[in-house]
């Protein structure tokens, strides 16, 4: 049974069908990028799986996890294991301004701090933190873009559900420091961790980089879902091969500059 089984789903605004009938499908240990141009429907698409759609927006379909209809569920109304971990593309925003990060990490697991200190201790090492103690004391404030953003990801791993949803979690990092995020969720998910992945991204080369297979989106409809590898040597759609022309292009331009040498 897949982690996430999304069957004609559909989400309206005013009689405008936003998302147009997505099907998507993410199984145990598989990394899935939805993949298309602005305005395509990916956000929409998620937040209809996480259950943080605005409430002015209907839904109709089925959005399944594991074998529990969540459809229309808002996510604070569901219980934990049905709100699939979380990653947005601002980090800030996703947590308390207020509230140490050591509480609220606590917190994600429903205990208090003083009990899971050793654990989010050796948590935050293997999320590259040299430093724990002083991070679970900090306010988000206190820390960098890329280091909040490594803070929700250990915040959506400490939820408890197996299906991670990242919405465009690297795009307002730096490359240095999307890398690293990168890699994080190349270990924590996908093949042997028992754990799925979501990724939304505009970004082909991410998805390439990163995910086993991709469903490419269009004026909110699914146009090609492939293997990652199958999908982007023979691409079948025509959007699928313009946003690979794209993407080349810009290999073109950056290949001879990644190539030259810094003289001695
Ligand atoms: N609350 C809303 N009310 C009405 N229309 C909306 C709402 N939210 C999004 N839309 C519209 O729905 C369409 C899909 O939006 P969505 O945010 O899913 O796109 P996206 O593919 O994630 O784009 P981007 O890559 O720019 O984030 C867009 O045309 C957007 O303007």
């Amino acid at each position: 049974m897949p982690l996430l089984d999304v069957r004609a789903l559909h989400v309206r605004a005013r009689g405008t069908d936003l998302v147009d009938g997505v099907d998507l499908r993410v199984d145990r240990d598989e990394r899935v990028a939805v993949l298309g141009p602005s305005g395509s429907g990916k956000s929409l698409t998620a937040a209809a799986v996480l259950g943080i759609l605005p409430p002015a927006l209907t839904v109709a379909g089925s959005v399944r996890l594991g074998e529990r209809e969540v459809l229309g569920v808002p996510a604070a109304r569901r219980a934990r294991r049905d709100r699939p971990g979380s990653v947005r593309q601002d980090p800030a925003a996703a947590l308390h301004p207020l509230v140490p990060v050591g509480r609220q990490l606590a917190a994600a697991r429903g205990r208090t701090l003083r009990t899971v200190r050793p654990v989010l201790t050796e948590t935050l090492r293997d999320l590259g933190f040299r430093d724990p103690a002083r991070v679970l004391g900090a306010l988000p404030a206190e820390l960098s873009g890329g280091q909040r953003q490594r803070i929700c990801l250990a915040l959506a791993l400490a939820g408890g559900s197996p299906l991670l949803v990242a919405d465009e979690p690297t795009t307002a990092l730096d490359v240095v420091t999307q890398a690293g995020v990168l890699d994080l969720l190349r270990a924590r998910t996908g093949p042997g961790t028992g754990r799925g992945l979501l990724f939304v991204t505009h970004d082909i080369a991410v998805a390439a980089a990163l995910c086993d297979r991709v469903v490419v989106l269009q004026d909110g409809r699914v146009v090609e879902d492939g293997p990652v590898a199958v999908t982007l040597r023979a691409p079948r759609h025509p959007l699928t091969a313009s946003l690979l022309d794209a993407a080349r292009d810009v290999e073109t331009h950056l290949g001879p500059l990644l190539t030259r040498r810094v003289p001695a």
